[in-house]
């Protein structure tokens, strides 16, 4: 089993390259199997999510030719059969997609239910209510979602939560409906706008993304396109988040600076400098950290993706600081391994107190889920002397070539697979 092994104390300097958002990139994956002919899309992240999504897609009868790590062309044409295998699917959340994909260009789809990180009890009463909206038959069996239509019709649907899954996987569907959608109370984030305009480079109607009133006029039939994804706001706080955690002096490059306001807004007031350029970000820890509070909510609220990864900055911040989690019901799984490493902090219900502590000091950690097992590291590039965090397949998920990146900017931290290795590591720290 891989896991990070990590030296700490080193502040992190140098300039870091961005990746495309694995979110949009789940969604436009799915979503480029509702037309026949061959979609290629560039700027794919390199992650665990995404190539077991390719795979599934194969699965099912698509063309998937990588032209690099980064690049690939997807053809649905050879779609024959409706049925997702479980053994993919239970891997990832954006499983879902698929349905809304193959509902809009089939009428059918059999999908398992999705698994993704277990951070709360996530239904998918949203998705089915607006598939249902627009005349699907969807019924759960054995553990299967089963949607079917004889035809799609467009509906008005509000949605009773904000959810990004749902407002995609409606908007997919919708795409191809007869007629015209309006989905109220939308979800907002980058990543619907991206698969917004990643239909409409394919054909599609769809007006308003971005907005909480999403109009979507149905299109018999959708198109090839060329396609780039969106950077990934998410990697990219974690940098910036890393960056004030160990007093760096980090640039992040290949980023929309909008889609990080929130970020940049709560590290402004932990006292952090940060300066904005066209697709880049400057992140300066020269100063004590101060407290603050941060509440998760949808964009463009504080992400709930980053919640982990600022708790574990906060926790080194003078005074007490407090973190509520509005999204997900059990997000605070990182706090035991934190408390491990030295971390003072107390979760009530919803919300993490902090009492921030001087340092952290090195501990064998296990990463939970995927930006908790983010947040880890940054506690481990932190903290005095030796961190291990295990179960690193989690951050594989979203993360690509996490600890090479991280070792470009000066942090020592090495992923190694056996006890040999581990002590290699430590034998060069001992020598350098
Ligand atoms: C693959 C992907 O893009 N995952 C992201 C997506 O997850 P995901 O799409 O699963 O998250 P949602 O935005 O749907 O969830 C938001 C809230 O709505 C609730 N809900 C959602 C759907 C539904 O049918 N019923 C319902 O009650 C959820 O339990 C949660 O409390 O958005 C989350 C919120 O930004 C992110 O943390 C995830 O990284
Ligand atoms: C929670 C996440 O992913 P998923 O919804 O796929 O579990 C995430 O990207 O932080």
């Amino acid at each position: 089993m891989e896991q990070y092994i990590i030296k700490g104390g080193n502040p992190l300097v140098g300039e870091v390259e961005i990746g495309g958002a694995k979110n949009a990139a789940l969604a436009i994956i799915a979503a480029s199997i509702m037309t026949d002919e061959t979609v290629t899309i560039d700027n794919l992240p390199y992650v665990r999510d995404i190539n077991v999504l390719l795979n599934a897609i194969e699965g099912i009868g698509g063309k998937v030719d990588r032209i690099n790590r980064h690049k690939v062309n997807i053809t649905g044409a050879g779609i024959g059969n409706f049925c997702i295998d479980y053994d993919y699917i239970k891997k990832i959340r954006a499983s879902y997609y698929i349905i809304g994909a193959m509902l809009g260009k089939y009428k059918k789809a059999r999908v398992p239910l999705p698994g993704g990180c277990n951070i709360g009890t996530r239904p998918i009463d949203q998705h089915i209510k607006g598939f249902k909206a627009l005349g699907a038959d969807v019924e759960i069996e054995h553990g299967m979602i089963v949607a079917t239509s004889e035809r799609l019709v467009g509906s008005h649907i509000y949605m009773d939560v904000v959810s990004v899954g749902a407002t995609i996987n409606i908007m997919m569907a919708a795409s191809m409906a007869e007629g015209n959608t309006v989905i109220e109370n939308a979800a907002k984030e980058p990543h619907v706008v991206d698969t917004a305009n990643f239909l409409n480079s394919m054909g599609a109607n769809i007006k308003g993304a971005g907005t909480d009133v999403i109009k979507i006029k149905g299109v018999s039939k959708l198109h090839k396109t060329d396609y780039s994804i969106i950077p990934d706001q998410i990697e990219a706080g974690t940098f910036m988040f890393a960056a004030a955690a160990t007093k760096g002096d980090v640039t992040v490059k290949n980023v929309i600076p909008k889609h990080l306001e929130a970020t940049t807004a709560k590290l402004l007031e932990m006292g952090c400098e940060v300066e904005e350029f066209d697709d880049s970000v400057r992140v300066v820890a020269s100063k004590k950290l101060k407290h603050t509070q941060v509440k998760t909510l949808p964009y463009p609220g504080f992400p709930t993706d980053m919640q982990p990864q600022v708790a574990v900055v906060l926790g080194l911040a003078e005074g007490t600081s407090i973190v509520t989690e509005s999204i997900f019901e059990n997000r605070f799984k990182y706090v035991d391994e934190l408390t491990r490493m030295g971390a003072d902090i107390k979760v009530e219900g919803n919300t993490a107190i902090i009492n921030g502590v001087s340092k952290y000091t090195g501990a064998g950690v296990s990463a939970p889920d995927l930006r908790a097992g983010a947040a880890l590291v940054i506690a481990g590039l932190a903290a005095e002397e030796i961190t291990t965090v295990d179960d690193i397949v989690y951050i594989q998920r979203g993360y690509e070539d996490f600890e090479k990146k991280l070792q470009s900017l000066g942090a020592l931290i090495e992923c190694v697979n056996s006890e040999k290795e581990m002590q290699k590591f430590k034998l060069s720290l001992m020598v350098s």
